[in-house]
């Protein structure tokens, strides 16, 4: 399958965010999509999604028009994972995960004892077994984040659009969730990810876009756009890409970016930051 999007904008209030997003994704690909800070990758998932409209453009599977209102085949065909997730209740993790389940489920029946199943060896597979009857407004952000996983795996989708999707996990479970992506690509879902990782990148994509204010939208091979001048002009910082030696690693090197807080240029860094005067001799 391939999923197209075709000169996609999108914003709040008339005013576009996304402006002529283009890209394609063919099942068992991942796209990494990088990007400063407010600069519209949360929008673009949820103009993806049909959350809010597309002002211009729109979203293709095999060619064919994607309509946003037809939920159940919208369910079947991308599944989310957001970067934040506040539940209105405190459910415990397992229906949170068999949530995932109900745009396939029937309309007037709860979800099946399978539904429980599938939904216990997502758990077991994502390693999150002991999750299963705690509240989830009482487990941490990490925790959350490997419960969505495992709710957006439920809804069994064709994509996945997944926002930030380690953003709160420690470096294990970064790895561990990088591991599943890849496995899941393997497994023929076509995979979108943000990311404020370049490394993860280089770690588990296919190809990657860089989100920014000024240059227009462009997806390419990891090596064209995971640049050190694509990096420095989208944060503003020197940035290096470096190869590591790595004798156990199946091609013996590893690529990774380095952001760098000094340079031979700039040793100090804290010199050209003005500090209000109220801060001058605070300590004295
Ligand atoms: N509901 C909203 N109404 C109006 N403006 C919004 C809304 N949501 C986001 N924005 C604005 O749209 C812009 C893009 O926000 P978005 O959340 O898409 O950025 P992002 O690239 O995902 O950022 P981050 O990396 O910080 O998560 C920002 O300027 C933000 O303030």
């Amino acid at each position: 399958m391939k999923l197209e999007a075709r000169n996609i904008c999108a914003g709040y209030r008339n005013v576009d965010v996304v402006r002529n997003v283009s890209f394609e994704l063919e099942s068992g690909e991942v796209l990494c999509l990088l990007g400063p800070n407010g600069v519209g990758k949360t929008t673009l998932f949820k103009s993806l999604l049909g959350f809010i409209p597309f002002s211009n453009g729109g979203l293709y599977v095999d060619g064919k028009h994607i309509d946003h209102k037809n939920r159940r085949e919208m369910a079947s065909l991308i599944g989310y994972v957001p970067q934040v997730h506040e539940p209105p209740f405190p459910f415990v993790v397992i229906d949170v995960v068999v949530m995932g389940s109900i745009a396939r489920a029937d309309m007037f029946s709860g979800p099946s004892k399978d539904a429980f199943d599938e939904a216990d060896e997502l758990l077991e597979l994502l390693e999150i077994s002991y999750l299963r009857d705690r509240v989830y407004t009482e487990i941490s952000g990490g925790e959350r984040q490997m419960v969505l996983i495992a709710r957006a795996l439920m809804q069994n989708p064709a994509f996945l659009m997944m926002d930030e999707p380690t953003s709160s996990l420690d470096f294990g479970n970064q790895m561990r969730v990088l591991a599943q992506i890849c496995a899941l690509a393997k497994r023929d879902v076509g995979i979108i990810m943000t990311s404020h990782f370049p490394d993860h990148a280089f770690l588990c994509c296919d190809k990657a876009a860089v989100m920014s204010r000024t240059e227009p939208f462009r997806v390419d091979t990891i090596e064209n756009i995971v640049t050190e001048e694509t990096l420095q002009n989208a944060y503003g910082i020197p940035v290096r890409i470096a190869s590591i030696d790595v004798p156990d690693h199946p091609d013996n090197s590893v690529t990774t970016c380095v952001p760098l807080l000094k340079t031979k240029a700039n040793p100090c860094p804290c010199d050209s930051i003005e500090m209000p005067a109220r801060f001058e001799g605070a300590r004295a």
